[in-house]
């Protein structure tokens, strides 16, 4: 039975530690959903989508897949994603790209899936970079999936600079085609997901050569197999690059081209063109031919806020119904949650998990004000965006590996296990710290914004900054943290300002001493990284307290507002070194920090299992549901953990026979061999 308390919904039958923490809480769940996914009908949608796919039985795992092989994996996972085909019109809109997210993560999960990369990397670069006459070629034989793809840009030789990729695509005049081919064994492309086993189509980067002059990297659209056979086309070599840290539901791949003819309508051309008598037509932009990079950027601080919010579900869930040690009463043992250090452990990730998502909404708008702006030629915003997206992606993805490894530690023994299923969301999530751009790399781009900036307002340009970095001409006046969050901008301001400062003069100085640009770049690279790093903490802070102020209900504003402070006095201290090193902040202040942080931390706990209910994660999400008894099980919302670790345990296949083959091969004649 499920009933209603204080709006909050408790289920009969729950584990009463779990049932306590939600009745202790201040708010609504289902309020806090529409503050977390943006609106009353996006977190609605959420529910009913998972309750929908909660009664298809065959969207369900039918073997925990920490027990599979690695075919066994993408068996199961193209099982299920080609199912969910099938339910898809009746449960989602299909032209909604944030209800396809969803049921897709909570049905595959995180191991990956054949056409996982099919909607985020095949079809966007199709739209963006596709003229009207592709869009009507490939758009919807992609959308109806006729077709699977890919985006292949990475080679075995290079990923982070793209300048230098090898495979080429040489404009021949005489037949009006291109010809693809890959010169060495450096050039094969190497990590596309989907590639190896699964597409039939890639979106392949290849350096554009006409007449012997490179032009750079260009997209082209390239069937790779034939769509009946699903053979690689003569003049393919195609194959899977074996097993990964994580995604192995997935078939991450190689591709090798041996003069491999395709027609010349398959560059992609909106923004540039090869004409027929070899003529380049330029982009209005430079690095046009990046812009879906960009795109997948910006919607990574959400990605990685939800991937972290998911082990934190797991983790504050079990540190409720963990009893282990004493506090006060010797009679009863105490949840690990109520320990400071456990506290300490996982409420600073969650308010980083909440500052991700936030932020990332705000991204992805102006991702989408970008792709406006430039179909209809405007390129002016591609500059800002792509340092912005540099430094968020860097810091989201490392702060994310840092929040779920926390969390796996506050699980334990448990948490080691593969039942928590955090490790498999530490490993895609981890991910994110190379795909899409190294994040040393992307630091860097975004330096070199800053020191663009910094030199702006250092030649008394201030008027020339934009709205983002204009921190960086403001004047040092010393702030009273008690005044509240916008003394704390003004302290992080001031830190982020310097540091960007301090790198830029570092920088000048080995040029005027005589080094190389290039060489001076590199010995300041680590402080230009860490201006970046600083400016994006600030820029993620700012949208956390725009949000926070933006919310009517007062519920939700109360805890909010605490998981913002906790937010702000956990991100200070961290870099507060900066700040005492010039004595901008007095060692007083650092005191006041730390116990605003501890109070934070008390203000948060009685909300805490709350605060990751919120996220609304389905126990299938969590792959913490036994509806046919054989999952991973840490993080169920109805928290009776033993019985189903047990449960997990026995389902493991090493249990299906009492004595093994490696007992009677070689240790029983070990043993015996000894006796002797
Ligand atoms: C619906 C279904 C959903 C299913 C859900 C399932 C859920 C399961 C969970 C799954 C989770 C995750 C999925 C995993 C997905 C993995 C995908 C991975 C995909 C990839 O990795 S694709 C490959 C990505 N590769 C890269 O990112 C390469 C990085 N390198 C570069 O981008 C570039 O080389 C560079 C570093 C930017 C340098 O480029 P370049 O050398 O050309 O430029 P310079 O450094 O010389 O700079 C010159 C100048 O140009 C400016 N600039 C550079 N880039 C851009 C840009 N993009 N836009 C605008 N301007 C740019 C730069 O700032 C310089 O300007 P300046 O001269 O300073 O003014
Ligand atoms: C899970 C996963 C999925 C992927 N999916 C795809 C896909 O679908 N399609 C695709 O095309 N690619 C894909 N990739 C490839 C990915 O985009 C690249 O691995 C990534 O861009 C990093 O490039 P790299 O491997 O060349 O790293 P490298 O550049 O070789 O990095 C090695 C080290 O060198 C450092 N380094 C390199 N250049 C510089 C520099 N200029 N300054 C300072 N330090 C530097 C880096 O910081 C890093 O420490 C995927 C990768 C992973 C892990």
């Amino acid at each position: 039975m499920t009933m209603v308390f204080l709006n909050k919904e408790i289920r009969d039958g729950d584990n009463p530690d779990l049932t306590e923490e939600r009745k202790t809480a201040t708010f609504d769940t289902n309020k806090m959903a529409e503050v977390i996914y943006g609106s009353e009908k996006l977190a609605r949608r959420r529910r009913e989508i998972s309750q929908a796919v909660s009664l298809i039985p065959e969207l369900a795992d039918s073997k925990p897949l920490p027990f599979l092989s690695r075919n066994e994996k993408i068996l199961e996972s193209t099982r299920k994603v080609t199912a969910l085909n099938e339910h898809l019109p009746r449960l989602i809109n299909m032209n909604d790209e944030d209800e396809a997210w969803h049921i897709h993560s909570e049905v595959i999960g995180f191991e990956g899936n054949p056409l996982a990369l099919h909607h985020s990397l095949f079809i966007p670069p199709l739209v963006i970079q596709g003229s009207d006459e592709q869009h009507e070629k490939w758009l919807g034989r992609a959308k109806r999936r006729e077709i699977i793809g890919c985006y292949a840009q990475t080679e075995l030789g290079h990923g982070s600079n793209i300048r230098k990729l090898e495979t080429t695509a040489t404009y021949s005049l005489s037949t009006q085609e291109f010809i693809l081919h890959t010169p060495t064994i450096n050039a094969l492309k190497w990590w596309p997901g989907a590639l190896g086993k699964s597409s039939n189509h890639a979106v392949v980067v290849a350096s554009l050569i006409i007449k012997e002059q490179n032009y750079g990297p260009h997209l082209f659209m390239v069937q790779i197999r034939d769509e009946q056979s699903h053979e690689p086309l003569p003049g393919i070599a195609v194959g899977d690059i074996g097993p990964k840290m994580a995604f192995n539901g997935a078939d991450n791949g190689f591709l090798g081209f041996n003069n491999f003819r395709i027609p010349r309508g398959n560059l992609l051309n909106r923004h540039c063109n090869v004409e027929v008598d070899g003529t380049y037509v330029r982009p209005p932009h430079d690095k046009m031919n990046y812009a879906g990079m960009i795109r997948v950027r910006s919607r990574m601080a959400a990605e990685q806020g939800t991937f972290m919010a998911q082990a934190l579900t797991i983790a504050v869930r079990y540190s409720a119904v963990r009893r282990q040690g004493f506090l006060e009463n010797k009679s009863q043992e105490v949840k690990v949650l109520d320990y400071q250090t456990q506290q300490h452990r996982l409420f600073p990730a969650i308010a980083r998990s909440y500052a991700f998502i936030f932020c990332g909404f705000e991204t992805i708008q102006k991702y989408e004000t970008l792709q406006n702006e430039m179909n209809s030629g405007n390129v002016s915003l591609m500059a800002d965006l792509h340092a912005l997206t540099s430094g968020i992606k860097s810091v989201v993805t490392y702060q994310t590996g840092e929040g779920i490894e926390q969390a796996r530690m506050a699980c334990g023994g448990h948490g080691y296990s593969m039942a928590s299923y955090i490790s498999e969301i530490y490993g895609c999530a981890i991910g994110g710290c190379t795909y899409e751009g190294e994040n040393m790399v992307m630091l860097l781009q975004l330096a070199r914004y800053l020191v663009k900036s910094v030199e702006l307002a250092m030649r008394g340009k201030p008027g020339d900054l934009g709205p983002m970095v204009a921190y960086l001409a403001y004047p040092d006046i010393k702030v009273d943290l008690v005044t509240g969050p916008e003394a704390y901008v003004k302290m992080f301001q001031h830190i982020s300002k310097r540091q960007s400062i301090k790198a830029t003069e570092k920088f000048h100085r080995k040029m005027e001493s005589g080094v190389s640009r290039d060489e001076a770049w590199n010995q300041c690279a680590v402080e230009l990284t860490r201006a970046s790093r600083l400016h994006t903490r600030l820029y993620i802070i700012e949208t956390f307290i725009r949000r926070v102020d933006s919310i009517e209900d007062l519920s939700i504003k109360m805890v909010l507002t605490d998981l913002m402070n906790l937010h702000l006095n956990y991100e200070l201290l961290d870099v507060a070194s900066y700040a005492l090193e010039d004595g901008f902040m007095s060692s007083t202040q650092m005191g006041f920090i730390k116990n605003q942080l501890y109070s934070s931390l008390e203000k948060i706990r009685p909300n805490a299992v709350s605060l990751v209910d919120s996220f609304q994660f389905s126990d299938l999400q969590l792959r913490s549901n036994l509806l046919n008894f054989l999952f991973q099980v840490l993080g169920r919302r109805d928290g009776h953990v033993y019985q189903n670790l047990f449960e997990w345990a026995k389902s493991s296949p090493l249990n299906q026979t009492e004595v093994l083959p490696s007992v009677t091969q070689y240790l029983k004649p070990m043993m015996e061999k000894a006796k002797l």
